[in-house]
């Protein structure tokens, strides 16, 4: 398990990404599609990359928005293991 981010480490690495916000002890980043399945699509790739990680996002979907909310439950808070898994989600849109 990753050790939680302080608030340097954590408005730095925030600073490079700025897709994604703070949200309490989350990150979140939205992302809208042309179309519902293609959000399914995407939706289903994050789900691979989350197994292989073995680190699960939060995932809301809105019809044509997906909201990937991510946070390490069991430091109570934001990890470098946060911050890799979103680099790989925005890996699959950017
Ligand atoms: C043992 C296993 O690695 C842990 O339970 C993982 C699984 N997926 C997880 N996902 C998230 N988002 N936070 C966690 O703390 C977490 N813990």
């Amino acid at each position: 398990m990753s050790d939680l981010l302080d608030q340097e480490e954590l408005k730095s690495a925030l600073k490079k990404r700025p897709e994604w916000d703070l949200e309490g002890k989350s990150i979140t980043r939205v992302v809208e599609f042309e179309d519902y399945m293609e959000g399914i699509d995407f939706v289903n790739l994050v789900a691979e990359v989350a197994e292989e990680a073995q680190h699960h996002p939060d995932i809301t979907i809105n019809y044509t928005k997906v909201t990937i909310s991510l946070t390490s439950h069991e430091a109570g808070g934001i990890t470098e293991d946060d911050i890799e898994l979103a680099d790989r989600i925005s890996n699959l849109v950017d």
